[in-house]
């Protein structure tokens, strides 16, 4: 129980200091109205939270890998931009997914319901 004290107090730094983690939780919290809204299968449920779960972690550890690279310079590096670079495109990839998941998803109830 101890562990889970410190991995709460880490989700409670990202949301008080990371914009983009915010923006993140703020998206989740759309596609579960979303969801709800549209009576999305369980299938899609499973397929939400998981690439939304990918997304969110992957955020988490480019912020930690960011934090690590500050503690050992935050004078202006080229290895530094590279690996911050890398980092960041690891998150951008689960986002598209996540998009494409997302349009797979609420594309089908949207046009069923509106046209
Ligand atoms: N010390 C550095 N030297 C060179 N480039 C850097 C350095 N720190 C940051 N950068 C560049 O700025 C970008 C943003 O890095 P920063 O640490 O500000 O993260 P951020 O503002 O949280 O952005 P994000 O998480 O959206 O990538 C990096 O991807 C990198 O290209």
């Amino acid at each position: 129980m101890f562990g889970f004290n410190h991995a709460f107090r880490g989700l409670f730094q990202m949301l008080r200091s990371e914009r983009n983690f915010k923006i993140h939780i703020l998206a989740f919290l759309l596609v579960v109205i979303l969801g709800f809204s549209l009576s999305i299968s369980i299938q899609d449920w499973i397929s939400l939270f998981l690439v939304s779960g990918l997304v969110m972690s992957l955020e988490i550890i480019n912020s930690a890998i960011e934090k690590i690279c500050d503690l050992y310079s935050t004078e202006s590096n080229q290895k530094i931009k590279i690996i911050k670079d890398i980092s960041a495109g690891a998150v951008l990839i689960a986002a598209l997914f996540a998009v494409l998941i997302g349009i797979l998803v609420f594309y089908p109830h949207l046009v069923e319901r509106f046209l």
